[in-house]
């Protein structure tokens, strides 16, 4: 399919994309290295190859690892679906890894199967999970018109030349650089010759693809302006700083599901209300005995919270219907789900009991679904209190948020007290 529906420019025959993923990650630390460290308990990788596989234009995805992570990264393919990827072996640095996953494309040797000679190829950090079609199609398109494309971004520091005795020697205008980012995409024969004419010591010691264009090429790359997203996992603050991001993204949108007994239905109305200014709501009410077609819809659509108000003190059975639907939707296979069970006290008598098998046995429960990358949280809501019931909600809806923004597996099956 040729890139989707833009107005300006021409069409691209094929796009490919290759994401060097063969480093050690030395600057991160850590014995995993950085694109193979989890993010909400997925590796950072897969986030990359996601949102590159999600442009349907772009027909193979050729992520480059080194060769003890082969397998590492194959079973990573296979656990979240990915699709159109195909892994090859990286070299020493990195463009040295990106040369040979455009030899896929080339000489055939090193794959078994024919891929398809792009017209444009496109390179990406697999460090960098944050890349949106936009962006890729910006460069895509500039690639095809000038021969080479790559995303910049502003300098934050001014950079600076030292002379030999350490000591400031000058300093570059800012406004005059830029730091160059990813994606960057290229004519695949101008890149392609570029790498084959290339020294070692280009391929030992150079940084910049763009560069090797220019060089061997006599091409200057089109510089687009790319978002402040676009960039790499680094440091070990930049993997924090990603699995913040993350979090973030997941905690956009709720839906509060109730049974259609009244007290139920009106404190999911005022849980409703007070969620509102912070967070997307959806609400429902439905009898979960049965499957609900607008239940369904919701969990094929991008939303990885629920919380499930009923009066029954421990709700085994509804929580399970949930978890099953989950398990359909194939939401909780990318990010872990966040099913918080809100339990609506509406006895009378003010001593109220939760005894410690029940509390055993939702933390059980929990125990058995986070395994499938679900975690159940229990609030409890006193429906008569000494507490005005828009109070004891709106604490149900701070504490809701906490438990969304925060996703903390090591809470999961505990029971807390709005
Ligand atoms: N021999 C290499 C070195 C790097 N890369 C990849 O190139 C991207 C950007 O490189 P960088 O951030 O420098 O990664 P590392 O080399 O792993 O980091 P460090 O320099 O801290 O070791 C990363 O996705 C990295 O996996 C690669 O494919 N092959
Ligand atoms: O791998 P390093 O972190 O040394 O450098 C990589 C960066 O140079 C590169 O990703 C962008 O600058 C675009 O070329």
């Amino acid at each position: 399919m040729e890139p989707g529906g833009c107005d300006a420019g021409p069409t691209v025959k094929a796009v490919a994309a290759v994401l060097p993923a063969g480093g050690s990650g030395e600057r991160l630390g850590g014995a995993t290295p950085k694109q193979f460290c989890t993010v909400q308990g997925r590796p950072l990788v897969s986030y990359t190859v996601r949102a590159v596989e999600r442009v349907s234009w772009i027909s193979d995805i050729i992520v480059v690892v080194s060769p003890e992570n082969i397998e590492t990264m194959k079973s990573i393919i296979e656990k979240y679906g990915h699709k159109r990827v195909t892994v090859t072996e990286g070299g020493i640095t990195r463009h040295r890894s990106i040369f040979n996953g455009l030899k896929l494309f080339s000489e055939n040797k090193f794959s078994n199967h024919l891929l398809q000679k792009p017209e444009v190829v496109v390179i990406h950090d697999a460090v960098r999970p944050f890349v949106e079609e936009d962006i890729l199609l910006k460069v895509v398109m500039a690639a095809k018109e000038h021969g080479a494309a790559g995303a910049i971004r502003p300098l934050v520091s001014t950079v600076i030349a030292s002379a030999a005795d350490g000591c400031l020697d000058h300093s570059l205008e800012r406004t005059k650089y830029r730091a160059s980012e990813m994606p960057q995409a290229f004519l695949f024969d101008i890149i392609y010759q570029a790498y084959q004419q290339c020294t070692d010591y280009d391929l030992d010691y150079g940084t910049e693809c763009l560069h090797l264009a220019l060089k061997y090429c006599k091409t200057n790359a089109k510089l687009v302006e790319g978002t402040a997203d676009l960039w790499k996992v680094t440091y070990k603050r930049d993997l924090y700083a990603a699995e913040s991001i993350i979090k973030d993204s997941l905690s956009q949108q709720i839906c509060i599901i109730t049974d259609v007994k009244e007290a139920v239905v009106q404190v999911g109305f005022l849980l409703h209300e007070s969620l509102r200014s912070q967070i997307k709501v959806e609400t429902i009410s439905i009898s979960l005995s049965k499957r609900d077609n607008h239940l369904q819809n919701i969990f094929s659509g991008q939303c990885y919270n629920f919380v499930c108000i009923n009066d029954k003190k421990y709700a085994t059975e509804e929580i399970q219907q949930l978890v099953d639907m989950l398990e359909e939707s194939n939401i909780p296979l990318l990010h872990p789900v966040v099913l918080i069970s809100v339990h609506l006290n509406t006895s009378e008598n003010a001593s109220f009991s939760i005894d410690l098998e029940e509390l055993t046995k939702m933390k059980k429960f929990a125990r058995e679904v986070k395994r499938k990358n679900i975690l159940v949280y229990g609030l409890l809501i006193q429906y008569k209190d000494y507490f005005p019931l828009q109070e004891t909600v709106n604490s149900a809806a701070a504490l809701t948020m906490a438990l969304i923004k925060d996703r903390n597996p090591e809470l999961t099956g505990q029971l807390v007290v709005a």
